[in-house]
């Protein structure tokens, strides 16, 4: 069994503070931003495309070595310096503060482990082997990248919008639930993709009925 517990996290306005600015602190960096959070860098060196962020505005960057205090306004804290002491403190110092802490050094001395993660926009895929085989992980989000391709992400935002009217048009959950499932089959996906008939509701609701009645048969 996996102690590990997934969520999706709204991170659009929560300060983050990751300590250290090598490759590993930058790939953290890098899925924080895609999700909107707020970032503070802590760290006496860091990468060059770290130091473009920076440039850009994209992340707050503080040139030294981290400091307890750091941790004081940080919904989250991600600790990926190469000095292990400094590591295991800063994770005792976080946790005994109540903030959740992620140690990329080794997963169980934190209170969270990040996942391989595919995002084709609003459709979020994430893979995790639980510390055991990053690399596998990350193996597994190639292949759904190969099967999930960027055409999803105009997909899951019609699927959305198909959502709203059922939800809006059919008052029975148990019809509701039908709909909704024959909304995302294969062959529905490839529909929408065509036509998803977004401003004919009577229209789309029949091909939904369609669809749900020859799924039972
Ligand atoms: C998913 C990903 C996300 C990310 O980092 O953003 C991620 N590691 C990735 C890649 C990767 N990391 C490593 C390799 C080399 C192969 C290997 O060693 O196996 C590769 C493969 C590669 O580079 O392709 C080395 C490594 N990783 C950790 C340790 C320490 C240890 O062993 O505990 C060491 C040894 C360091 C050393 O040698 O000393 C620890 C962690 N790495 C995690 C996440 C967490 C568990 C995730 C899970 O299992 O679900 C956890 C526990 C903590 C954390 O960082 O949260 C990202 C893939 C992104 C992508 O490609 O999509
Ligand atoms: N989770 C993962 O996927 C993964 C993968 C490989 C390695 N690791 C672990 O993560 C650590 C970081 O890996 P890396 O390749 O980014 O290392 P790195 O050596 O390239 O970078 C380390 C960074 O930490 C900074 N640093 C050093 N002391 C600091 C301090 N007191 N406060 C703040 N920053 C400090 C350095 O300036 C440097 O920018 C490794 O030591 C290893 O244990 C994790």
């Amino acid at each position: 069994m996996s102690q590990w517990y997934p969520v999706l996290l709204n991170m659009s306005s929560h300060r983050c503070v990751v300590m250290g600015g090598g490759p590993v602190a930058e790939r953290k960096v890098r899925g924080l931003l895609e999700a909107g959070a707020q970032i503070r860098l802590i760290s006496p060196t860091i990468t060059s495309q770290l130091q473009q962020m920076v440039k850009d505005g994209d992340i707050e960057y503080c040139a030294r070595e981290a400091v307890d205090t750091d941790l004081d306004d940080a919904t989250l804290v991600f600790i990926a310096t190469n000095q292990s002491t400094v590591n295991q403190d800063m994770a005792v110092k976080a946790r005994s503060r109540g903030v959740l802490v992620n140690v990329a050094e080794e997963s169980t001395s934190g209170d969270f482990i990040v996942p391989a993660t595919l995002r084709r926009g609003n459709l979020v895929m994430a893979v995790s082997a639980s510390g055991e085989g990053p690399a596998l992980a990350s193996r597994i989000i190639g292949e759904l990248a190969e099967q999930y391709g960027p055409e999803y992400e105009h997909l899951i935002d019609i699927l959305g919008e198909i959502r709203t009217i059922v939800k809006r048009e059919v008052s029975d959950a148990n019809e509701r639930h039908n709909l909704l499932r024959a909304a995302v089959t294969e062959d529905a996906l490839r529909e929408w993709s065509e036509a998803a008939h977004l401003d004919d509701t009577e229209q789309l609701l029949a091909r939904l009925r369609q669809r749900a009645y020859e799924e039972k048969g």
